[in-house]
């Protein structure tokens, strides 16, 4: 495919695990039986220590974020339990990728990215400020950069195939993609999981301005699956900072998104040629931010589990 977005690493070879697809900074395996076929009910979830940047997917990693970003999305579905089930089945994983893997039931899964959004950014605000709406809602007059929505809107999108950005789905499209049904079942499930996670999140500092979720089907049902209130799934923006009018600082990326616009990186993003590899100590200070916002969300110490790799 033509554009300059790079193949990235390899996903690592795992015993015992045949790899079925690679995203931006994950990694999707599949267990094999004892005759060495992929099972088709399970699967294990990986998360790299990858970190993407301007729709780049960056060549240095940064340490720890595989481990800590599963280690909160288990978290957070610990949290969300008692709203809806989940595809966790363990994480007894491989030693290769100890701490950022886990098993998960294999479900079929919804053809929407499930997207639900508290404050107006990113491309919520290119429509709005086009059209006065988003994902076809009506909303106030005055809205800006940063506002935050009155409720959280549902604002679904197609899952685009890799490398291209998702588009976005009007309801009506949702609802003839999987019965009004399940379509009513993911609005409700997607804004009630965002307002749960701001109740949590911003009690400890940190806005989740909008997040993507993922269900699949089990017996009628929405399981939640995929990885759920991330800041890879998720714009996490510091609670403190928060001033409606412009870009909101990001928690977790900032450092990355400065040095590379910096003159330090050399780099000129309208050249479309993949940035430059990150200095250690942007590596180091991004590092401590994933593992501030996990500390800070779970009131856990991060403590690596994960064989040196
Ligand atoms: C490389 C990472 O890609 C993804 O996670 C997106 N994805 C999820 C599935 C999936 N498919 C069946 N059952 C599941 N439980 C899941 C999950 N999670 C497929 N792609």
């Amino acid at each position: 495919p033509s554009g300059a977005v790079p193949a990235g690493p390899a996903a690592p070879v795992l015993d015992g695990y045949a790899h079925v697809y690679s995203g931006k900074v994950r990694d999707l395996y599949a267990p094999l039986d004892d005759a060495g076929a992929p099972r088709d009910d399970l699967l294990l979830l990986v998360a790299s220590d990858r970190i993407s940047a301007f729709d780049f997917v960056l060549d240095t990693p940064v340490p720890d974020k595989g481990e800590v970003l599963t280690r909160m999305s288990l978290w957070w579905f610990e949290q969300l339990a008692d709203l809806v089930p989940n595809h966790v089945v363990s994480t007894d994983v491989p030693d290769a990728v100890r701490g950022r893997a886990v098993l998960v039931r294999r479900l079929e899964m919804l053809p929407v990215e499930c997207v639900a959004r508290a404050y107006l950014t990113g491309g919520g605000l290119r429509e709005y400020r086009a059209d006065g709406t988003v994902s076809g809602l009506t909303l106030p007059e005055g809205l800006t950069d940063g506002s935050r929505f009155p409720e959280p809107l549902f604002t679904p999108s197609t899952k685009a195939p890799e490398g291209q950005h998702d588009e976005p789905m009007s309801y009506a499209e949702v609802e003839a993609a999987v019965g009004p049904s399940l379509a009513a079942r993911a609005r409700d499930l997607t804004t009630r999981i965002l307002a749960r996670g701001n109740e949590i999140a911003q009690a400890r500092g940190i806005i989740v301005a909008d997040t993507k979720v993922e269900f699949g089907v089990e017996a009628d049902e929405l399981v939640l699956a995929d990885e759920v209130l991330t800041p890879d799934s998720s714009r996490f923006w510091p609670a403190d900072q928060w001033e409606p009018g412009h870009p909101q600082p990001s928690f977790d990326k900032e450092f990355v998104r400065e040095w590379l616009l910096s003159r330090a990186s050399g780099w000129d993003k309208a050249s479309g040629e993949a940035p430059p590899s990150l200095p250690d100590d942007v590596l180091e200070r991004t590092r401590a931010k994933y593992v501030e916002a996990y500390e800070r969300l779970t009131g856990e110490t991060f403590r690596p589990r994960g064989a040196d790799r």
